[in-house]
């Protein structure tokens, strides 16, 4: 069940050791490691970990895309069948892949190794410090790239300039995100935070408030000032605040959880670890202080590369767990050391049912993509690793909630594991950003190949992101594309973990510079270089499309969406409108025409319509507890409203399935009676969700 509802991912295991492989081991020659991934194969300071590892970003090919496109068969495109990651072995790509060199075997126990401390953590942590400890080869107690918490005080390892090349990449490194040229508009973003007593923004990375050592991992990040949501995250953490905070994609929202709870760990130091029982020479239990939740397993990768960065050389252990990868490596991984772990829920449940996880020294819970972990998909599973186990309750922890969209309901359901907290909006809740330029094309769907055909024949150069909605669309669209020489591969949930991890290698390195992808690559992701996204089908749920095409236009770079749309799209016409008016993008008449005829037409469409799930109040803006929301028109067949209403709202009859509806916030009443009736058929938005098979 558990890694069911995280098969939306499949088996991606980006950072993270090889099912089956031991950490540090070489690879086989059968063994598949992206390159931009070996010697990060195990935790920062596990043995035979980034320490031992030589160096292996060779630079990157110049992808096809960035050829000059004079018609495909002169292209670098042309003529080369060899290019799908479906082949599974023997494309052109492939031996560099495997014949590579690898991390290098690092004796157990090496660096930090010593005085008795072997792998047990406690045996140089603080204040349950068993015996032992200190040592290491270092002398000082410290390791390279990794540093030590020893008696009340923040060691920080030495560095080590092949990790901090691994992690940090080289000034002008293609496979690393580049701030572009409207970053600094980042600031023109109105930003409203509401709440009690709203600490005020830090300005500038700078001591104080945030930790050196933080700073000067800032630093290799060559981050030179906070985006707008680390502005104000930072200090509503360090305040002690809990946090719901939406931004549009790209801005910055991983590092706004992670300074704010670096800098407090670094500070502040781990937390004493209870009486094991059991014991043994190694510690069985992990008790991580910080908890980052996210729904799939390339997001939970990604981040955890991103705290690797930020934690370099300090105390701080970080860890991913995820389903479909071999369980066996990861709880090798967390032996070895657990202090913030990154996880998707299912796998998550599964180490707590084994006694291998204990949530009791949480200090930090982190709700990435908030929104969708609190949807039906993911609902159940976070009440019971927040609700029904031993973590601390909420006021006992702070929780941070981050996305670029939250609906309503959502931030309602969300009250249950927050207190007082602030909500900051950075932009319009759900709004899109104005890096991103989007075009809307009417296609009928039975032209749609030939449209697409047309756009990739001119293409002007770097990544190209198709979405599609069903998993064997993407098979078909990419072999469809494969057929006509164009260098394509597909991710979706029903391919292997080696397969997705190739696709997605493929495609970041440019290699394969066009990716058909489900939903499943919708959110999180963080590819430098996705110049288009091009939503073949569009999806049901406009914050869908705000995900999606949130993929391009990143840390102030730009980029295209485009949307293929005809009628069969009218359940969101209405909402797609507004959102373009929104980011000041070109209307099409068409769309004009559809939405009229939408509201003439008894609401229509499947799914959310119009106002549907409350977000009527789009134009009404951010925390649902200032302003609640307009009651919305049709849901699906036709309905009334659906989650509209807060306090100020109108709430609305209806909903999907004629059910009740969500009319109204507490106090005004009609949470409770209307919310089944409201989600009625289930599964929306909800790819695992209960009874519903899932799509990626
Ligand atoms: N202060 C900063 N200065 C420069 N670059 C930054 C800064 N903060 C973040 N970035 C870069 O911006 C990119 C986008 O950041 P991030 O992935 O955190 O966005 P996000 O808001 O979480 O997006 P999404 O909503 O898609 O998940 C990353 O490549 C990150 O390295």
């Amino acid at each position: 069940m558990a890694d069911q509802l995280n098969g939306d991912m499949g088996n991606l295991s980006l950072g993270s050791p090889q099912p089956g492989q031991h950490p540090g081991q070489q690879p086989t020659a059968r063994s598949y490691i992206p390159p931009h991934m070996r010697g990060k194969m195990s935790a920062p300071g596990s043995p035979g970990g980034p320490i031992a590892s030589p160096p292996m970003n060779s630079p990157p090919q110049p992808g096809p895309g960035a050829s000059p496109m004079g018609g495909l068969n002169n292209s670098a495109w042309a003529g080369n069948n060899n290019f799908d990651a479906r082949a599974g072995g023997g494309g052109n790509w492939n031996g560099g892949y495997e014949n590579g060199p690898g991390p290098q075997a690092q004796p157990w126990g090496g660096p930090r190794g010593g005085g008795g401390g072997g792998f047990n953590r406690n045996a140089y942590r603080g204040p349950n410090a068993g015996g032992g400890g200190g040592g290491g080869n270092m002398g000082g107690g410290v390791g390279r790239g990794e540093g030590r918490w020893i008696e009340g005080k923040h060691v920080i390892g030495n560095s080590d300039p092949r990790l901090e090349r691994d992690l940090f990449g080289t000034a002008d490194d293609p496979s690393k995100q580049h701030t572009g040229i409207n970053f600094e508009k980042y600031d023109d973003i109105p930003v409203n935070p509401s709440g009690r007593d709203v600490p005020e923004p830090v300005l500038t990375f700078s001591n104080p408030p945030l930790d050196a050592h933080l700073l000067s991992n800032i630093e290799l990040a060559r981050y030179q000032i906070p985006t707008p949501v680390q502005k104000y995250s930072i200090p509503i953490v360090i305040n002690g605040r809990d946090l719901m905070a939406c931004a549009q994609t790209g801005s910055g929202k991983t590092g706004g959880f992670l300074f704010p709870i670096m800098h407090q760990s670094f500070t502040q130091g781990p937390s004493p670890v209870p009486a094991q029982s059991g014991g043994g020479y190694r510690q069985r239990k992990a008790y991580p202080t910080a908890l980052i939740l996210a729904p799939t397993r390339e997001l939970v990768s990604q981040i955890y590369e991103e705290a690797r960065k930020f934690a370099y050389r300090s105390w701080v252990r970080p860890c991913v767990v995820y389903g479909g990868a071999d369980i066996g490596s990861q709880l090798r991984q967390m032996e070895r050391g657990c202090d913030l772990l990154v996880a998707t829920p299912g796998r998550l449940v599964d180490l707590i049912e084994r006694g291998r996880i204990s949530l009791c020294n949480i200090k930090y819970l982190v709700l990435d993509e908030a929104d969708r972990m609190l949807d039906m998909g993911f609902e159940p599973q976070i009440r019971r690793i927040v609700q029904g186990e031993d973590m601390p309750t909420t006021g006992q922890r702070q929780t941070l909630m981050f996305s670029a969209t939250f609906p309503r309901d959502i931030q309602m359901l969300a009250q249950d594991f927050l207190s007082d907290y602030v909500f900051l909006s950075v932009g319009r809740v759900g709004s899109t950003s104005e890096n991103i330029t989007q075009k809307v094309e009417y296609v009928e769907d039975v032209d749609k190949r030939s449209v697409l055909l047309d756009i990739l024949h001119t293409h002007a150069g770097g990544l190209t992101l198709i979405f599609v909605e069903t998993k064997r669309m993407a098979d078909s669209l990419s072999d469809f594309l494969i057929n006509q020489n164009f260098p394509a591969t597909s991710i979706h949930g029903d391919r292997t973990q080696r397969e997705r991890e190739r696709a997605l290698e493929l495609f970041r390195n440019g290699k394969c510079p066009i990716l058909v992808a489900t939903a499943v690559a919708a959110r999180g992701l963080d590819i430098p270089n996705v110049t288009h996204v091009i939503n073949y089908d569009l999806p049901t749920d406009v914050d869908d499309y705000v995900h999606r095409i949130g993929r391009t236009g990143r840390a102030g770079n730009t980029g295209i969406a485009t949307a293929f749309f005809n009628r069969g799209n009218r359940g969101i016409v209405r909402e797609l409108l507004d959102l373009l008016k929104e980011a000041n993008q070109e209307v099409p008449a068409f769309l004009e025409t559809i939405a009229r005829e939408s509201s003439f037409g008894g609401g229509g469409g499947r799914g959310r319509g119009g106002g549907g799930r409350g977000r009527g109040g789009r134009g009404g803006n951010t925390d649902f507890r200032k302003y609640g929301g307009g009651g919305g028109g049709g849901g699906f067949g036709g309905g009334g409203g659906g989650f509209g209403g807060g306090q100020h709202g109108s709430g609305g009859g209806g909903g999907f399935g004629g059910g009740g509806g969500y009319g109204g916030a507490p106090p005004s009443g009609g949470y409770g009676g209307g919310y089944s009736g409201g989600y009625g058929g289930g599964g929306y938005g909800n790819p695992g969700g209960a009874g519903g098979q899932s799509w990626w």
